[in-house]
Protein backbone atom coordinates (compact mmCIF):
# COMPACT_ATOMS: atom_id res chain seq x y z
CA UNK A 1 0.00 0.00 0.00
CA UNK A 2 1.24 3.40 -1.21
CA UNK A 3 1.07 6.74 1.34
CA UNK A 4 -2.69 6.99 0.66
CA UNK A 5 -4.39 7.07 3.88
CA UNK A 6 -8.12 5.96 3.77
CA UNK A 7 -11.03 7.06 6.23
CA UNK A 8 -13.77 4.66 7.43
CA UNK A 9 -17.29 6.40 7.99
CA UNK A 10 -19.71 5.21 9.86
CA UNK A 11 -23.65 6.05 9.33
CA UNK A 12 -25.34 4.79 12.33
CA UNK A 13 -28.78 4.72 13.98
CA UNK A 14 -29.64 2.92 17.21
CA UNK A 15 -26.37 0.42 17.00
CA UNK A 16 -25.04 0.29 20.28
CA UNK A 17 -24.95 -3.19 20.05
CA UNK A 18 -22.92 -3.42 17.50
CA UNK A 19 -20.76 -0.11 17.04
CA UNK A 20 -18.06 -0.97 19.43
CA UNK A 21 -16.55 -4.13 17.34
CA UNK A 22 -17.75 -2.25 13.91
CA UNK A 23 -15.04 0.42 15.08
CA UNK A 24 -12.38 -1.96 16.49
CA UNK A 25 -12.58 -4.20 13.30
CA UNK A 26 -12.50 -1.11 11.11
CA UNK A 27 -9.61 0.18 12.98
CA UNK A 28 -7.26 -2.68 12.31
CA UNK A 29 -7.80 -2.55 8.25
CA UNK A 30 -4.47 -1.82 7.04
CA UNK A 31 -4.07 2.03 5.89
CA UNK A 32 -7.16 3.07 7.77
CA UNK A 33 -6.01 6.29 10.12
CA UNK A 34 -9.12 7.65 10.88
CA UNK A 35 -12.49 6.09 11.89
CA UNK A 36 -15.99 8.85 12.31
CA UNK A 37 -18.96 7.17 12.87
CA UNK A 38 -21.72 9.43 12.53
CA UNK A 39 -24.65 9.39 14.92
CA UNK A 40 -27.88 9.49 13.36
CA UNK A 41 -30.28 10.66 15.98
CA UNK A 42 -29.39 7.80 17.81
CA UNK A 43 -31.99 6.90 20.83
CA UNK A 44 -29.31 4.42 22.14
CA UNK A 45 -25.72 5.59 23.47
CA UNK A 46 -24.14 4.51 19.70
CA UNK A 47 -22.04 7.99 20.10
CA UNK A 48 -20.38 7.33 23.63
CA UNK A 49 -20.28 3.62 22.77
CA UNK A 50 -18.62 4.78 19.41
CA UNK A 51 -15.96 7.17 21.28
CA UNK A 52 -14.95 4.73 23.73
CA UNK A 53 -13.77 2.17 20.67
CA UNK A 54 -11.73 4.99 19.49
CA UNK A 55 -14.09 6.75 16.85
CA UNK A 56 -14.09 9.99 16.21
CA UNK A 57 -18.24 10.78 16.80
CA UNK A 58 -20.14 13.14 14.99
CA UNK A 59 -23.67 13.93 16.46
CA UNK A 60 -27.05 14.54 14.55
CA UNK A 61 -28.89 16.33 17.15
CA UNK A 62 -32.07 14.66 14.77
CA UNK A 63 -31.94 11.70 12.60
CA UNK A 64 -31.43 12.47 9.16
CA UNK A 65 -31.36 9.34 7.58
CA UNK A 66 -28.62 7.67 6.05
CA UNK A 67 -27.36 9.61 2.84
CA UNK A 68 -26.94 12.71 5.23
CA UNK A 69 -25.24 11.07 7.70
CA UNK A 70 -22.74 9.59 4.83
CA UNK A 71 -22.32 13.49 3.71
CA UNK A 72 -21.88 14.45 7.47
CA UNK A 73 -19.34 11.85 8.22
CA UNK A 74 -16.97 12.60 4.74
CA UNK A 75 -17.32 17.08 5.56
CA UNK A 76 -15.93 15.50 8.67
CA UNK A 77 -13.15 14.20 7.59
CA UNK A 78 -12.57 16.77 5.11
CA UNK A 79 -12.51 19.19 8.03
CA UNK A 80 -9.65 17.51 9.71
CA UNK A 81 -7.71 17.26 6.63
CA UNK A 82 -7.31 21.28 5.79
CA UNK A 83 -7.12 21.87 9.85
CA UNK A 84 -4.57 19.41 10.36
CA UNK A 85 -0.70 20.27 9.65
CA UNK A 86 0.09 18.13 7.17
CA UNK A 87 -1.50 19.36 4.28
CA UNK A 88 0.96 17.75 1.41
CA UNK A 89 -0.83 13.83 2.05
CA UNK A 90 -3.24 13.16 -0.59
CA UNK A 91 -6.57 13.47 1.05
CA UNK A 92 -7.75 10.47 2.26
CA UNK A 93 -9.71 7.63 0.03
CA UNK A 94 -13.39 6.98 1.81
CA UNK A 95 -14.19 3.79 2.93
CA UNK A 96 -18.58 3.97 3.68
CA UNK A 97 -19.55 0.72 6.29
CA UNK A 98 -22.81 -0.04 7.92
CA UNK A 99 -22.60 -0.15 11.67
CA UNK A 100 -24.03 -3.31 12.16
CA UNK A 101 -20.37 -5.38 10.49
CA UNK A 102 -19.73 -6.06 13.76
CA UNK A 103 -16.19 -8.14 13.92
CA UNK A 104 -16.70 -8.25 10.36
CA UNK A 105 -15.91 -4.66 9.65
CA UNK A 106 -11.99 -5.54 8.56
CA UNK A 107 -13.15 -7.50 5.57
CA UNK A 108 -13.81 -4.93 4.26
CA UNK A 109 -10.38 -4.28 3.52
CA UNK A 110 -10.53 -5.71 -0.36
CA UNK A 111 -11.70 -2.78 -1.32
CA UNK A 112 -9.67 -0.07 -0.07
CA UNK A 113 -6.76 -1.98 -2.24
CA UNK A 114 -7.63 -1.34 -6.22
CA UNK A 115 -8.77 2.42 -5.05
CA UNK A 116 -5.70 3.26 -3.30
CA UNK A 117 -3.47 1.90 -6.44
CA UNK A 118 -5.77 3.99 -8.44
CA UNK A 119 -6.85 0.93 -10.32
CA UNK A 120 -10.96 1.55 -9.64
CA UNK A 121 -12.59 5.12 -8.62
CA UNK A 122 -15.66 3.13 -6.24
CA UNK A 123 -15.07 -0.43 -5.08
CA UNK A 124 -18.78 -2.21 -4.00
CA UNK A 125 -18.86 -5.03 -1.43
CA UNK A 126 -20.59 -8.27 -2.51
CA UNK A 127 -21.46 -9.98 0.43
CA UNK A 128 -21.85 -13.79 0.65
CA UNK A 129 -24.90 -16.06 1.87
CA UNK A 130 -25.61 -14.73 5.34
CA UNK A 131 -25.68 -16.82 8.16
CA UNK A 132 -28.62 -15.35 9.49
CA UNK A 133 -32.33 -16.13 8.14
CA UNK A 134 -34.54 -13.92 6.54
CA UNK A 135 -34.04 -11.22 3.70
CA UNK A 136 -36.34 -9.54 1.49
CA UNK A 137 -38.72 -10.82 -1.86
CA UNK A 138 -36.23 -8.89 -4.01
CA UNK A 139 -38.49 -6.58 -4.91
CA UNK A 140 -35.82 -3.17 -3.75
CA UNK A 141 -32.88 -5.19 -5.23
CA UNK A 142 -34.89 -5.48 -8.57
CA UNK A 143 -35.78 -1.84 -8.70
CA UNK A 144 -32.80 -0.54 -8.11
CA UNK A 145 -30.56 -3.31 -10.38
CA UNK A 146 -32.95 -2.60 -13.48
CA UNK A 147 -32.58 1.28 -13.17
CA UNK A 148 -29.01 1.23 -12.86
CA UNK A 149 -28.84 -0.88 -15.60
CA UNK A 150 -31.13 1.19 -17.41
CA UNK A 151 -29.69 4.48 -16.80
CA UNK A 152 -25.60 3.58 -16.61
CA UNK A 153 -25.93 -0.50 -18.40
CA UNK A 154 -24.01 -1.61 -15.16
CA UNK A 155 -24.75 -5.13 -13.93
CA UNK A 156 -24.78 -4.89 -9.59
CA UNK A 157 -24.84 -8.14 -8.17
CA UNK A 158 -25.96 -6.23 -4.97
CA UNK A 159 -26.85 -3.03 -5.88
CA UNK A 160 -28.13 -1.93 -2.65
CA UNK A 161 -24.90 -2.85 -0.79
CA UNK A 162 -23.59 -0.02 1.39
CA UNK A 163 -19.79 -0.94 1.70
CA UNK A 164 -18.43 1.23 -0.69
CA UNK A 165 -14.59 2.59 -0.87
CA UNK A 166 -14.48 5.61 -3.24
CA UNK A 167 -11.25 8.64 -4.42
CA UNK A 168 -12.90 12.01 -3.54
CA UNK A 169 -12.32 12.52 -7.10
CA UNK A 170 -15.71 10.15 -7.41
CA UNK A 171 -17.16 11.19 -4.09
CA UNK A 172 -17.52 14.78 -5.21
CA UNK A 173 -18.62 13.64 -8.36
CA UNK A 174 -21.42 11.64 -6.52
CA UNK A 175 -22.86 15.11 -5.03
CA UNK A 176 -24.76 15.63 -3.67
CA UNK A 177 -26.34 12.18 -2.39
CA UNK A 178 -30.14 10.91 -3.58
CA UNK A 179 -31.73 10.72 0.25
CA UNK A 180 -32.03 7.91 2.23
CA UNK A 181 -32.31 4.67 0.94
CA UNK A 182 -31.52 6.18 -2.54
CA UNK A 183 -28.37 7.05 -2.20
CA UNK A 184 -26.36 3.97 -3.25
CA UNK A 185 -28.21 3.16 -6.07
CA UNK A 186 -28.20 7.24 -7.43
CA UNK A 187 -24.06 6.88 -6.39
CA UNK A 188 -23.66 3.78 -8.91
CA UNK A 189 -25.67 5.31 -12.05
CA UNK A 190 -24.21 8.77 -11.44
CA UNK A 191 -20.45 7.58 -11.26
CA UNK A 192 -20.92 4.63 -14.05
CA UNK A 193 -22.74 7.33 -16.03
CA UNK A 194 -19.93 10.13 -15.58
CA UNK A 195 -16.69 7.66 -16.67
CA UNK A 196 -15.45 6.47 -13.12
CA UNK A 197 -13.87 2.73 -13.29
CA UNK A 198 -16.62 0.89 -10.66
CA UNK A 199 -16.06 -2.61 -9.52
CA UNK A 200 -17.44 -5.22 -7.15
CA UNK A 201 -15.28 -7.22 -4.82
CA UNK A 202 -16.47 -10.33 -3.05
CA UNK A 203 -16.35 -9.27 0.76
CA UNK A 204 -16.39 -11.65 4.08
CA UNK A 205 -19.10 -9.94 6.22
CA UNK A 206 -22.03 -10.70 7.96
CA UNK A 207 -24.34 -7.97 9.10
CA UNK A 208 -27.90 -8.06 10.52
CA UNK A 209 -30.53 -9.29 8.17
CA UNK A 210 -33.79 -7.25 7.81
CA UNK A 211 -36.77 -9.77 9.11
CA UNK A 212 -40.34 -10.12 7.77
CA UNK A 213 -42.19 -8.62 10.75
CA UNK A 214 -44.19 -5.28 10.04
CA UNK A 215 -41.42 -3.31 10.92
CA UNK A 216 -39.20 -4.78 8.38
CA UNK A 217 -41.56 -4.62 5.75
CA UNK A 218 -42.00 -1.03 7.09
CA UNK A 219 -38.00 -0.26 6.31
CA UNK A 220 -38.22 -2.15 2.76
CA UNK A 221 -41.66 0.25 1.87
CA UNK A 222 -38.98 3.48 2.86
CA UNK A 223 -36.30 1.73 1.00
CA UNK A 224 -38.66 1.27 -1.90
CA UNK A 225 -39.53 5.01 -1.78
CA UNK A 226 -36.31 6.60 -1.67
CA UNK A 227 -35.00 4.44 -4.65
CA UNK A 228 -37.39 4.84 -7.08
CA UNK A 229 -37.43 8.54 -6.01
CA UNK A 230 -33.70 8.58 -6.93
CA UNK A 231 -34.60 6.39 -10.12
CA UNK A 232 -36.91 9.10 -10.82
CA UNK A 233 -35.10 11.90 -10.46
CA UNK A 234 -32.39 10.68 -12.64
CA UNK A 235 -34.81 9.70 -15.41
CA UNK A 236 -36.26 13.26 -15.80
CA UNK A 237 -32.50 14.72 -15.81
CA UNK A 238 -31.64 12.13 -18.54
CA UNK A 239 -35.10 13.04 -20.82
CA UNK A 240 -33.53 16.63 -20.48
CA UNK A 241 -30.42 16.05 -21.66
CA UNK A 242 -31.56 14.13 -24.55
CA UNK A 243 -33.67 16.97 -26.21
CA UNK A 244 -31.45 19.79 -25.44
CA UNK A 245 -28.37 17.62 -26.86
CA UNK A 246 -30.49 17.21 -29.86
CA UNK A 247 -31.28 20.78 -30.18
CA UNK A 248 -27.52 21.57 -29.23
CA UNK A 249 -26.23 19.31 -32.63
CA UNK A 250 -29.02 21.03 -34.60
CA UNK A 251 -27.32 24.09 -33.72
CA UNK A 252 -23.97 22.93 -34.86
CA UNK A 253 -24.74 21.19 -37.91
CA UNK A 254 -26.81 25.01 -39.06
CA UNK A 255 -23.56 26.47 -38.25
CA UNK A 256 -21.26 24.24 -40.39
CA UNK A 257 -23.62 24.52 -42.98
CA UNK A 258 -24.04 28.79 -43.10
O1 LIG B 1 -31.84 6.89 9.53
C1 LIG B 1 -30.89 6.10 9.47
C2 LIG B 1 -31.05 4.72 9.27
C3 LIG B 1 -29.94 3.89 9.24
N1 LIG B 1 -28.68 4.41 9.40
C4 LIG B 1 -27.51 3.51 9.32
O2 LIG B 1 -27.40 3.06 7.98
C5 LIG B 1 -26.78 1.78 7.94
C6 LIG B 1 -27.63 0.80 7.10
O3 LIG B 1 -28.87 0.59 7.75
P1 LIG B 1 -29.53 -0.86 7.90
O4 LIG B 1 -30.76 -0.71 8.73
O5 LIG B 1 -28.49 -1.82 8.33
O6 LIG B 1 -29.96 -1.10 6.42
P2 LIG B 1 -30.24 -2.44 5.57
O7 LIG B 1 -31.67 -2.74 5.52
O8 LIG B 1 -29.32 -3.52 5.97
O9 LIG B 1 -29.82 -1.81 4.20
C7 LIG B 1 -29.26 -2.32 3.03
O10 LIG B 1 -29.78 -1.46 2.02
C8 LIG B 1 -29.50 -0.07 2.22
C9 LIG B 1 -30.09 0.69 1.05
O11 LIG B 1 -31.46 0.56 1.04
C10 LIG B 1 -28.00 0.17 2.31
O12 LIG B 1 -27.80 1.53 2.69
C11 LIG B 1 -27.36 -0.74 3.33
O13 LIG B 1 -25.95 -0.58 3.26
C12 LIG B 1 -27.73 -2.19 3.05
O14 LIG B 1 -27.18 -3.03 4.06
C13 LIG B 1 -26.62 1.34 9.40
O15 LIG B 1 -25.31 1.57 9.82
C14 LIG B 1 -27.61 2.23 10.14
O16 LIG B 1 -27.31 2.44 11.49
C15 LIG B 1 -28.51 5.78 9.55
O17 LIG B 1 -27.38 6.24 9.67
N2 LIG B 1 -29.61 6.58 9.61
O1 LIG C 1 -33.98 -7.39 3.05
C1 LIG C 1 -33.46 -6.88 2.08
O2 LIG C 1 -32.62 -7.46 1.35
C2 LIG C 1 -33.78 -5.43 1.74
O3 LIG C 1 -34.61 -4.86 2.72
C3 LIG C 1 -34.40 -5.34 0.35
O4 LIG C 1 -35.59 -6.02 0.30
P1 LIG C 1 -36.03 -6.87 -1.02
O5 LIG C 1 -35.30 -8.18 -0.94
O6 LIG C 1 -37.50 -7.03 -0.88
O7 LIG C 1 -35.64 -6.15 -2.25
Amino acid sequence: MNDQHVAVVIPAKDESATIAATVRSARSISGVDLVIVVDDGSADDTGRVARGAGAGVLTHPRNKGKAAAMMSGALAVHNREISSADTSKPPRALLFIDADLGDTAAETAPLTEPVVAGRADMTIAVLPRQSTDGGGFGLVVGLARRGIAELSGFTATQPLSGMRCLTRAAYDAAQPFAAGWGVETAMTIDLVSAGFRVREVECALQHRVTGRDLRAQLHRAAQYRDVWRALAVRRMSARRRAPRQSIGSKRTHGKENS
